[in-house]
């Protein structure tokens, strides 16, 4: 689905003006900003939830917004996911799915085929109020896909949860996300949910969208504002894991042929996504010999970016054109005397698998 428009609300203390944007909406976009900064402002506008917004906006070419005439939020065939999960509270699961099943569209999936898909299908005759947080908006979710959605918006469906939840919950999203065609606008502040999840990210600030970047590109500028503490800048890489070698070691290998190898994490052959923080990467001028570190990658330092008097971040080509950072002293940065265009070696001491 594409969107293309130019919104504006205006509330007391706060105005959400959006600039001119075209979302082209695949797989998970994360809409990620501070808090406060107009997401879920923007989300409901693109739903068609607030009655005062302004401005031009097509879906596939079809007008949702056009001054202040606008599309009903019925004739948009968005789905929603809340941070909370509004269920009739007086009902069986079952009774609520029901309830959403008989107002979708004809020739949709069933019941108990949604619930199954969700994993809540030993749920159904459970009162609402029995439902764990993780079960409320897992059914939130089988609400939303019954009424078979051109685009699911999900407004930080993870918050009111505990870790375990969260976890189980983001796993069956990225599921959902690769399995289906289903499109998905993704609110959070959050980093790490976005590094997790998404395909491309678009920023919050104050009331307008301020970019739309591929994750990539989103972790490639130094001073992207999904860096922010305690982890610090980070770098995630789309590969594949195969089965461990002679050596005992899982090679992690990216489209692009980079190769690291891991301590053994399990092989499904899926694509996986390896988290590295910058922290965690050292430089070289020439491949050491003689070290513990598993992962000495040739790379091509592109740039040198001052984090504080005494730190820099270097951004760093690998062999396949995806980007690495290196958190490195101001002390090593004279010492090995860089400048950007070297060829250099990244030495990786630790990576995360994060789904
Ligand atoms: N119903 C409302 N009436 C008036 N002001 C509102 C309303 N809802 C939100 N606001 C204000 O609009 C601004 C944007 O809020 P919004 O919820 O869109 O931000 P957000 O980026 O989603 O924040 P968060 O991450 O905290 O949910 C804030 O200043 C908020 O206080």
């Amino acid at each position: 689905m594409k969107l293309q428009g130019d919104l504006t609300l205006a509330r007391r203390g706060f105005r959400l003006e959006t600039g001119p944007f075209a979302l082209a909406l695949d797989g998970v976009t994360a809409l990620f900003g501070p808090s406060g900064s107009g997401k879920t402002t923007l989300l409901r506008c693109l739903a068609g939830l607030e009655p005062d917004v302004r401005g031009q906006l097509t879906a596939d070419g079809q007008t949702w917004q056009d001054g202040r005439r606008r599309r009903s939020p019925a004739r948009r065939d968005i789905g929603f996911v809340f941070q909370d999960a509004a269920l009739f509270p007086h009902q069986t699961l079952r009774g609520n799915l029901d309830y959403a099943h008989r107002r979708a569209p004809t020739g949709g999936p069933d019941v108990p085929t949604v619930a199954a898909r969700i994993g809540i299908e030993h749920r159904l005759d459970a009162a609402v109020h029995t439902l764990s947080g993780g079960e409320r908006q897992r059914a939130a979710l089988a609400r939303s896909l019954l009424s078979r959605p051109r685009l699911l918006c999900l407004d930080e469906p993870l918050s009111a949860l505990d870790w375990q939840a969260r976890a189980a919950l983001l796993d069956l999203i990225d599921d959902l996300a690769r399995r289906t065609d289903l499109p998905m606008l993704y609110v959070t502040h959050n980093p790490r949910e976005v590094e997790r999840l998404a395909r491309q990210v678009a920023f919050m600030q104050d009331g307008r969208l301020t970019r739309i970047d591929s994750l990539a590109d989103a972790l490639a500028r130094p001073d992207s504002a999904l860096f922010q503490p305690p982890d610090g800048a980070a770098s995630v890489l789309a590969g594949t894991l195969g089965p461990a070698g002679a050596d005992g070691l899982q090679p992690f290998t990216t489209p692009g042929g980079v190769v690291l190898r891991l301590v053994p994490a399990g092989h499904d052959g899926r694509q996986r996504r390896l988290r590295i923080l910058a922290r965690d990467v050292s430089l070289a001028r020439t491949e050491p010999a003689g070290i513990s570190m598993l992962n000495r990658l040739p790379v091509q330092l592109t740039q040198l970016h001052p984090l504080d008097e005494h730190r820099v971040l270097a951004t760093l080509r690998l062999t396949d054109g995806q980007m690495l950072m290196a958190e490195i002293t101001a002390y090593s940065m004279r010492e090995l005397d860089l400048t950007p265009g070297q060829s250099l070696y990244a030495l990786v001491k630790s990576v995360a698998l994060i789904d």
